[in-house]
Formats: C-alpha cells, sequence, structure tokens
C-alpha cells in the first residue's frame, strides 16, 4: 500500500501485481523475495518465456515425422535454452537454502525440489496477477460496480488499516465479483487432458493418447449456462451456489478432477486481499479522464492470457 502512496500518481498496476505475486509466491516456494535481485528477475522472465513458448504450436508433437521443423524455426533451441536457465537459477537458489539450513530426513532429490519449485512457481505467479489485472480492469469498464464494490467493503471495514481473514467472510459482494471474472476471463482458458483410453463423447471418438483442449472461457459464456453471458454481472453469483472449486462444471477457471489446481485456496485468499485492502484504501480512475468503455482489453497470447498491453491507473489515497 505504502508503494501505491509512493508511486507518481499514475501507476502501473500490472507491473504491480506481477512483483506482488513474484513475492508472495517466492517468500512461499523459496523463503525470501527474489524480484529485486537481478537473477530473481532473469527467472521470472525465463518463466514468461516458458508460458510462452507452451503456448506455441510444435509440429512435431501432432506429426512427429515433421520434428525436425521444431529445429529449422528455433523452438527447439529456445525451449533448450529457458529450461538451462531455469535449471541454473534453481540449482544455486536450493544450494543456498541447503546451506543455511540443518537437512536431516531429506527423502526427496534435487530434480524433485526443482520440479515442485518450478511447479508453483510457474503456476502461481502468472495466473494471480493475470486475475487481478483482469478484476481492476473490468471494475474500471463498470464504475457503478467498482462503486457498489468499495460501498461494501468500506461499510464492513469502516476505518481499520489490517484487514483479517475473519473480515473477508463478509464481504459477499466482493466474492460475486471475483467468481465473475473468473467466468468473464478465466487467466488459463484452455486446461489440457489427454484420454487415458478410447472414448466417445458426444459422437465424437476420442482415441487414447489424444489430447483434449477444454475450453474454460468458452465454457463460462455458453448461453446454455449462463443468461447475459456477455454481460459482465457478478449479482448473478449473489443468490447462487454456484462456486469455480471444481464441482459445477459450467465454471472451471482452476479445472477440475484430480488435477484441479492444488494452489486454489492460496490463490483466493491472495486474490480477496489484496482486492479489499486496493478497493478499501484508494479511489481508482483512468488518466487523462478517460472512460471505462474505453479501456482496451486486448488479451495477451500464451497458456495464461493477461492483458498485452499494462493497465495503468491513478490512484487516489482516502483519507480515513
Ligand atoms: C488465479 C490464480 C490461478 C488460476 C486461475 C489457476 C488455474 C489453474 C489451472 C486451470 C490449472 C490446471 C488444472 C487442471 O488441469 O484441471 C492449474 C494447475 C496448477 N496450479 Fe494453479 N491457478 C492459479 C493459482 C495458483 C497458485 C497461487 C499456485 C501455487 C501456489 C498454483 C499451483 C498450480 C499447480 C502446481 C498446478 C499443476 C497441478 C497438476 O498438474 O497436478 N496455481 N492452475
Amino acid at each position: 500500500m505504502n508503494k501505491i502512496k509512493e508511486s507518481s500518481p499514475v501507476i502501473n498496476v500490472s507491473l504491480m501485481f506481477t512483483s506482488l505475486s513474484n513475492d508472495v509466491i517466492c517468500r512461499s516456494a523459496f523463503g525470501r523475495k527474489y524480484i529485486e535481485t537481478e537473477a530473481g528477475k532473469k527467472f521470472v522472465r525465463v518463466i514468461s518465456e516458458g508460458q510462452e513458448l507452451l503456448a506455441n504450436f510444435s509440429i512435431g508433437e501432432f506429426i512427429p515425422w515433421l520434428s525436425w521443423i521444431n529445429i529449422l524455426n528455433g523452438l527447439n533451441y529456445r525451449t533448450d535454452t529457458v529450461l538451462k536457465q531455469g535449471d541454473k537459477f534453481l540449482d544455486e537458489l536450493i544450494q543456498e537454502r541447503l546451506s543455511k539450513t540443518r537437512h536431516e530426513r531429506v527423502s526427496i532429490d534435487m530434480d524433485g525440489i526443482k520440479a515442485l519449485n518450478k511447479d508453483v512457481f510457474g503456476a502461481g505467479t502468472e495466473t494471480t496477477s493475470a486475475f487481478l489485472e483482469w478484476t481492476m480492469t473490468e471494475l474500471l469498464r463498470h464504475p457503478t460496480i467498482m462503486k457498489k464494490l468499495q460501498s461494501e467493503v468500506r461499510e464492513i471495514l469502516h476505518d481499520k488499516q489490517d484487514i483479517t481473514f475473519d473480515d473477508l467472510e463478509r464481504v459477499h459482494y466482493l466474492k460475486a465479483v471475483i467468481k465473475e471474472t473468473f467466468r468473464y476471463q478465466p487467466p488459463v482458458p484452455l486446461i489440457p487432458r489427454e484420454a487415458g483410453r478410447d472414448v466417445k463423447i458426444m459422437g465424437y471418438d476420442i482415441a487414447a493418447g489424444t489430447i483434449v483442449m477444454i475450453n474454460a472461457l468458452a465454457i463460462g459464456r455458453d448461453p446454455l449456462f449462463w443468461d447475459e453471458p456477455e454481460n459482465f454481472k457478478p449479482e448473478r453469483f449473489l443468490n447462487s451456489s454456484i462456486d469455480f472449486k471444481g464441482l459445477h462444471f459450467q465454471h472451471i477457471p482452476f479445472g477440475s478432477g484430480r488435477r484441479i489446481c492444488p494452489g486454489i485456496g492460496f490463490a483466493t485468499a491472495l486474490i480477496e486481499l489484496v482486492l479489499a485492502n486496493i478497493l478499501h484504501k484508494f479511489d481508482w480512475e483512468l488518466p487523462g479522464g478517460a472512460k471505462g468503455e474505453d479501456l482496451d482489453t486486448t488479451e495477451l497470447r500464451g497458456l495464461i492470457v493477461g492483458r498485452k498491453n499494462p493497465l495503468l491507473v491513478v490512484a487516489i489515497p482516502r483519507d480515513f
């Protein structure tokens, strides 16, 4: 909150959300912040490039005898470089931690530790910051919803500075806004699955081993399940039991089944806390009196879909 106050009136909130989720995940996964170090910044770039590469079309995966194309177009080289750079950062980090910690009953090898760290960092940072970006985008595009949400948060929190998890039990409209953003703009729109055996789904034969993409974005905007799906309307969740915890298949921003996102509780707590804080303590406007409806909403291409262009906003601190 202090960083927002100290920054110039126009804030790049995209950058702010990225460094915030990096800090929180690094402290949980690695035990300390890394974003301010050169190595940490490089690792963030490596993870971003890794996400971008994952979204690339790799012809060799679909037509194995054409996999030489991945050599010619540089895909193999880029993938190899990214993997090596990520490995180097984690090697150094783990060695540093091992030298400082007493490790008596360690039953996990280096590759295991690295894989877990990569999983948590890769899956937890960009998803969370992309989600926060989209929530602020939609709130700025819908000033009435922003006002209603701020009224709720401020009525419940009064002049309280430190928001606790107990306070978050009572912010029902905030929870509805979060569910609606997940429906309207899920940070992971496509969820991959591999068919474990030959199956027939809705008349289609799917052979064992086929990769199937489940389109969470399209499901979230399907008029079969949702009223006015193209409108951002958090009220739809106020008297509804529909949640995103994997039991309601029309709303699956975290996936579902045995591979559902294990960070769902972590992410939800973080998102609620961040949004309650920034909406309680600041008013938000677009620079130069720009109107919300004109706000650019171009998406970044990738496995995790955030905004293509950073979100620039004016933050006005509230007097308590
Ligand atoms: C807004 C935030 C987040 C969203 C939208 C999100 C979404 C997802 C989705 C859709 C999947 C694939 C699930 C499936 O295949 O059914 C996934 C997997 C995963 N997520 Fe998240 N996630 C978020 C935050 C986090 C956080 C904060 C962490 C860790 C602290 C995390 C850790 C993971 C891991 C490790 C996997 C892989 C699980 C596996 O393959 O078994 N995620 N996430």
